[in-house]
């Protein structure tokens, strides 16, 4: 049986690499197109050598293929993908642009209006955890952008269980890698390394995405105050998630309710100590810690993944696996490298 054919739209950047990496040892899809913008012309061999087996040259635009992932910036990335889409093709998308379901909310905090906001209440939001059945039957999957991955997946158990009420407080650490490859000031080393910075503070764009779907999972949800931090390391992210309980739940009780919510995943696990980045570091896992702290009668969460695998590379490809009907944990890696 032939293998799909699948492409990736901007295999310079950090999860189009990623992706191509992934999709190499996958066994039932072919990589058969990349595109880049100031590569195109080139070997991928010659732009990425750990690539160079491939055999692809990186193009302009995108080859005859039956599936595209787009790692574009957004607004460019819609742009792109718009006809393909007419084209009939299945489109995964890792930037935001199909995230937010409200075409005027994704005009506020992206800053232009959207080309099709007819596709944005059609769009699935692609986290497998929570949307696995609609995701098989879509052909736009908007993943989720890398901090909200960590924070949705770190929180639903609680609110699926109605065990919140009151504002949510999200402080998330981040690798250098969640900025992206293109030089900037914020990435630059000696700017990053050996500094904690707290950025974006009361304004960054994954907050209404995570709020849109916070509140899909309870209605009561208030407010959800967000706050990264970029710290020097090459990738990672950690949430420290901070919920008021509605009622007293004990230690035990909490442990029990995560874990029977995610006891047939298997990218998420819920862990008995807290989970390190290093744990989940080039793999599409998802550790997750809760504890109650009775003093303050806050559920504390702690949420660690990869922010190029399960915050975009890996979930992309989980989430093709269930757009294609493939086995869904294919090429995704489980177990991290220690140390
Ligand atoms: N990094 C992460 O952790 C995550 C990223 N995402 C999303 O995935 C997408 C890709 O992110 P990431 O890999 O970090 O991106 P990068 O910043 O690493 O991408 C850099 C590459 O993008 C190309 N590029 C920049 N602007 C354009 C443009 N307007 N048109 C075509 N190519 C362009 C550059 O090409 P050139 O060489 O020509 O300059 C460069 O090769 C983004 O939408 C991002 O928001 C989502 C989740 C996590
Ligand atoms: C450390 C760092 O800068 N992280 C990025 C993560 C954004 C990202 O990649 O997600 P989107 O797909 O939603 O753009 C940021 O805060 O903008």
């Amino acid at each position: 049986m032939s293998k799909t054919r699948v492409g990736i739209l901007n295999v310079t950047g950090y999860a189009g690499v990623e992706l191509a990496r992934l999709l190499a040892a996958h066994p039932d899809v072919e990589l058969t197109s990349v595109t880049g913008r100031s590569t195109a012309g080139q070997p991928l061999g010659q732009v990425f050598p750990h690539l160079s087996a491939l055999g692809l040259t990186v193009a302009a635009e995108i080859g005859e293929v039956d599936l595209v992932f787009s790692a574009l910036p957004h607004r460019e990335s819609a742009e792109q993908i718009l006809p393909l889409l007419e084209r009939g093709l299945k489109v995964i998308d890792v930037s935001a642009d199909f995230r937010l379901k409200d075409s005027a909310l994704y005009e506020e905090w992206y800053g232009f209006r959207h080309p099709a906001p007819e596709l944005l209440p059609k769009a699935i939001y692609g986290l497998p955890e929570l949307n696995r059945e609609s995701i098989k039957t879509t052909n736009l999957t908007a993943n989720p952008g890398c901090y909200p991955t960590a924070s949705i997946l770190a929180l639903a158990p609680a609110l699926k269980a109605g065990l919140i009420d009151g504002n949510i407080i999200i402080d998330a650490k981040s690798g250098v890698s969640g900025a992206g490859r293109s030089l900037s000031l914020k990435s630059h080393y000696c700017e990053a390394n050996e500094d904690i910075s707290a950025y974006a503070l009361t304004a960054h764009r994954h907050q209404p995405e995570i709020f849109q779907e916070l509140t899909a999972l309870d209605a009561k949800v208030q407010a959800v105050a967000f706050t990264p931090h970029l710290i020097p390391m090459k990738r990672g992210i950690l949430a420290t998630c901070y919920a008021p309980l509605k009622t007293a739940v004990s230690d035990t009780e909490i442990r029990g309710i995560y874990h029977q919510f995610y006891e047939q995943e298997q990218f998420v696990e819920v862990t008995p100590a807290p989970p390190h980045t290093r744990d989940v570091s080039g793999t599409n896992m998802c550790l997750i810690h809760p504890v109650i702290d009775r003093r303050s009668g806050l559920l504390i969460v702690l949420s660690a993944i990869d922010n190029l695998i399960k915050g975009a590379a890996g979930q992309a490809i989980q989430n093709m696996n269930l757009m294609l009907g493939l086995p869904e944990e294919a090429a995704l890696p489980k177990l991290a490298q220690y140390p």
